[in-house]
């Protein structure tokens, strides 16, 4: 066994199974707190939030705490491995919803046969959390799961791997592109991938300026192409008018490669295709889509990113989920929006561009990080991102008009 493999398997082992755990947040020690905690005293709450719901805000832990819900389909890169196998990497997210933002998280696996049953399992227990992370499951019945679920639940409901992503990969693109001397209004883009995160980061980055016409998405059967029979509806939409039909094909010419998609897939002899400076997010997990010393082997002049931690420039959604959680579950919103999601991703680019803290770099076991091409997005670990992306995503809920209640103080004392 590999040294690695056998420190990850040690990690989530011992000296307990499992990456979380729950904790009490009350005094349970006396007769008094017990009659305060259970019976009677818990009988209060009950009849308050009875006579009001909202009261649940005030009285529970629900306005805190976010589900983290997967049914195994689309696994990380790995795939369709079943629910109880995306248990460790649920468990994760919720480590992160903890680490990073502060938010209570507990991740369900679900079983389930058809489309529909998924959706009433989680529709049905909704009302017990402030929030649902969906996570991992495959497209197309991503986008019908999320759709509904938003429509049948109170609280936002937002599938990570479309929407966090997305919003990740348009805060770290831009900035690359910035750097490149690019605009996203020109750039030819090639998607590797025509699935829940593909079809999100490229309708996100249409939204911040990139043109339809310049995106050629593959799947596993080339390019995605008006004359294809094939389509589903979701990726219909996102069909090119062209004769082009290979990754080949495609990659002519192109300033960005986006791999949603797989391990090892963009051969390093392709990159020679591409234009000058070109991007290559590399962001299949966890092996990219081209190993970035491949990568700039092949070529001197990229700027190269991968959704893993442990290469510079980590394009990953847990830059964005615990952050933009945190900022819609502040103001209670209702929905997360595409201003919230737009203002996640300017808060995000702009805090790669100042200079970084000591502790992100005593974290990052690096000396010095400065915006460049080895530096286009922020770290994970950055301090700055809980403060500056949950304000941003807040804000942004108030002034759409989904937010319940007003910006927290506590965002204006920071
Ligand atoms: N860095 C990050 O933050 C994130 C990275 N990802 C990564 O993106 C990938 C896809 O995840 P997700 O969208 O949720 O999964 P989906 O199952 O929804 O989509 C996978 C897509 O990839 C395509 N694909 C798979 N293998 C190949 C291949 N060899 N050549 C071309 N296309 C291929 C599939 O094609 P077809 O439609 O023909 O089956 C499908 O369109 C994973 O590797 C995942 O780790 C996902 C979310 C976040
Ligand atoms: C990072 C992530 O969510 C994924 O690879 O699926
Ligand atoms: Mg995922």
């Amino acid at each position: 066994m590999s040294d690695f493999r056998e420190q990850a398997l040690r990690y989530h082992a011992e000296p307990r199974p499992g990456k979380i755990s729950i904790e009490i947040s009350k005094a349970a020690e006396t007769v008094t707190d017990l009659a305060l905690a259970y019976s009677p005293g818990v009988a209060e709450p009950v009849r308050e939030i009875a006579a009001d719901p909202d009261n649940i805000y005030k009285y529970t832990a629900k306005g805190n705490m976010v589900a983290v819900i997967s049914n195994g389909t689309a696994i990380l890169g790995l795939g369709n491995l079943g629910h109880l196998a995306s248990k460790p990497v649920m468990e994760g997210k919720a480590l992160l919803f903890k680490r990073f933002a502060g938010l209570d998280s507990i991740d369900i696996e679900v079983s389930h046969r058809t489309t529909e049953e998924f959706i009433t399992t989680v529709a049905n227990i909704a009302d017990t959390f402030g929030g649902i992370n969906l996570e991992d499951i495959k497209a197309p019945e991503c986008f019908e799961i999320e759709q509904e679920l938003i429509k049948r639940c109170n609280i936002p409901v937002f599938h990570d791997d479309q929407h966090g992503t997305a919003i990740v990969t348009a805060a770290g693109l831009l900035n690359a592109l910035e750097i490149q001397g690019k605009d996203i209004r020109k750039a030819i883009i090639v998607c590797m991938g025509a699935g829940a995160a593909a079809i999100a980061c490229m309708e996100l980055l249409i939204k911040c300026g990139a043109m339809r016409e310049h995106i050629y998405m593959l799947d596993t059967k080339g390019v995605i192409h008006t004359r294809r029979e094939d389509l589903n509806q979701y990726k219909q939409l996102c069909a090119n008018n062209t004769d082009k039909r290979t990754l080949e094909d495609a990659l002519q010419g192109a300033d960005v490669f986006v791999g949603v998609s797989g391990p090892d897939v963009l051969p390093p002899a392709a990159l020679s295709l591409m234009a000058d400076k070109p991007v290559i997010f590399a962001c299949s997990n966890p092996d990219p889509e081209i190993k970035p010393e491949l990568a700039h082997a092949e070529r001197g002049d990229l700027i190269m990113a991968t959704g893993r931690s442990d290469y510079p420039n980590q394009v990953n959604n847990v830059l964005c989920f615990p952050f933009i959680f945190r900022g819609a579950l502040d103001v209670r919103a209702s929905v997360i929006n595409d201003e919230m999601k737009l203002a996640a991703v300017q808060a995000i680019r702009a805090i790669a561009k100042e200079p970084v803290p000591q502790e992100v770099l005593l974290a990052a076991k690096v000396s010095s990080l400065e915006f460049g091409k080895g530096y286009i997005i922020p770290k994970p670990m950055d301090p700055r991102l809980l403060p500056r992306v949950a304000r941003a995503v807040a804000e942004a809920a108030v002034s759409s008009g989904v937010a319940r209640i007003p910006m927290p103080a506590a965002y204006f004392d920071a």
